[in-house]
């Protein structure tokens, strides 16, 4: 393997290692899986790159470090010559972390500084200007992701938000530099932490020059477009996919974001499909459980069923004021996952989610009912999410919350079977 990739969750895995597997004309991708969790066996033969999923966005700081670092080492012995930290397009965290602390044990681990910070994805509206984060034509802290359940996202300045998580100094390399090229984007990294500025695609692949040969990258999932054809042009990769092979046979959807995308996705789905609105006092209390999910999925099979969890900000704040934010999150979690289990137990072969947490807790839940950890990458199904195979011809989509087009749901079951 040349790049290792450590994700924070498992859909910001999938969209990473998306890019990877795609890369850019006329270089194209890496030959590229994702893994669930730090696996504890050597990868396939024949990758160029790998995409190691972890729980760590909103897990406590200790954890989330110790679980990175153990990632790369596992990457760090499968060859890997660049590691790539993946966190959220819209920078996901807190004060206390898990970005700023992760970063800098990485960097301390790999005696990096000047380490690229740069969470933008133009395709999905991700835009970073004078080290400003905006979401379409809006500032993060505007955007929707001040409401997020886990971690709200007020203030927009990446060197403010970043400068509370770690002691390191945090410069930006601002849009005028990048503009310049490569070589003046190298020389204006001097800080431990550099934000760059990207604006388009372009930007984003000037940047993959700058950062050839550094050991550490951090970043979205677009910091890695420009960096394959690095190593296919230096004749250390060739690229190409393993062939995707669609599958037909039980479906169902599981959304656990309550991001505005995923909820107009839910609305617009239940228009037309069997859709189950997740009582969350009654999970709490124990009267709806993961039996009462897989009963009505599999009354509904064939016909594309969604049971969610997703609320408004205003629904949501007022579960966690009752029952506390970790406690209705781990519950509605473990309910998302012992759904899948028992669902693969019985023979599900498409399986869409909504979420970071809960596809982590679903594809955790689903790799291990299976016995397998590396998943292939499929075909896209909008920027940002692919097509996962697994072993016995299993297929995942694990959706960020605000990622996908409005009928998301339907047209990623419909890829997964080929009939898209
Ligand atoms: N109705 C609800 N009330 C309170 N919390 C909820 C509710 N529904 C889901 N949650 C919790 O909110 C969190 C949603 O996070 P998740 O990462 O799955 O979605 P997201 O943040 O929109 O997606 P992403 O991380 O990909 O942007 C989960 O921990 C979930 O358990
Ligand atoms: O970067 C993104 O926005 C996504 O890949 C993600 O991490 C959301 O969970």
């Amino acid at each position: 393997m040349l790049i290792g990739v450590i994700a924070d969750d498992f859909t910001g895995g999938s969209d990473i290692a998306n890019t990877l597997a795609k890369g850019v004309a006329p270089e194209g991708g890496l030959r590229t899986a994702q893994f669930c969790g730090v696996p504890d066996s050597p990868a396939p033969d024949g990758l160029e790159a790998g995409v190691v999923s972890l729980k760590s966005r909103s897990c406590p700081v200790d954890e989330a470090v110790a679980d990175s670092l153990k990632a790369l080492d596992w990457l760090l012995a499968q060859g890997c010559e660049q590691i790539v930290f993946k966190y959220c397009s819209t920078f996901d965290s807190t004060d206390a972390g898990n970005i700023g602390p992760v970063a800098e044990a990485l960097a301390t681990a790999l005696d990096q500084r000047g380490v690229a910070v740069c969470p933008a994805f133009p395709a999905t509206g991700r835009t970073v200007y004078q080290g400003h984060l905006f979401v379409f034509d809006r500032l993060l802290s505007e955007s929707g992701m001040q409401n997020h359940p886990l971690t709200p996202m007020t203030d927009p300045d990446l060197r403010r938000v970043l400068s509370r998580q770690t002691r390191a100094s945090v410069g930006v390399v601002p849009f005028s530099t990048v503009a310049q090229g490569a070589q003046a984007i190298r020389a204006a990294m001097v800080d431990d932490f550099c934000i760059l500025d990207a604006v388009s695609d372009a930007d984003l692949l000037t940047l993959g020059a700058a950062l050839e040969g550094r050991a550490l990258v951090t970043g979205g999932s677009g910091i890695a477009l420009g960096l394959p054809r690095n190593f296919i042009r230096a004749g250390q990769a060739s690229g190409g996919q393993v062939p995707f092979t669609p599958v037909q046979g039980f479906e169902a959807i599981l959304a656990g974001s309550c991001s505005g995308a995923t909820r107009g996705q839910v609305e617009h789905h239940a228009r037309n499909h069997p859709t189950l609105a997740i009582d969350v006092p009654a999970v709490m209390a124990g009267s709806v459980t993961a039996q009462t999910l897989v009963d009505f999925i599999t009354n509904h099979a064939g016909h594309a069923p969604l049971a969610y969890s997703s609320g408004s900000p205003d629904e949501v704040a007022a579960l966690q004021t009752r029952y506390g934010r970790a406690a209705v999150a781990a519950k509605l979690d473990g309910l998302f996952a012992d759904t899948a289990r028992q669902l693969v137990a019985q023979g599900v072969k498409r399986l869409v989610v909504a979420g970071g947490e809960t596809s982590g807790a679903v594809a955790q839940a689903v790799s291990a009912a299976l016995g397998v950890d590396a998943m292939q990458i499929g075909p896209e199904i909008d920027p940002g999410v692919p097509v996962l195979s697994l072993k016995g011809g299993v297929t995942l989509a694990l959706k960020s919350g605000n990622f996908g087009s409005t009928d998301f749901f339907a047209k990623a079951l419909a890829l997964m079977e080929g009939t898209a």
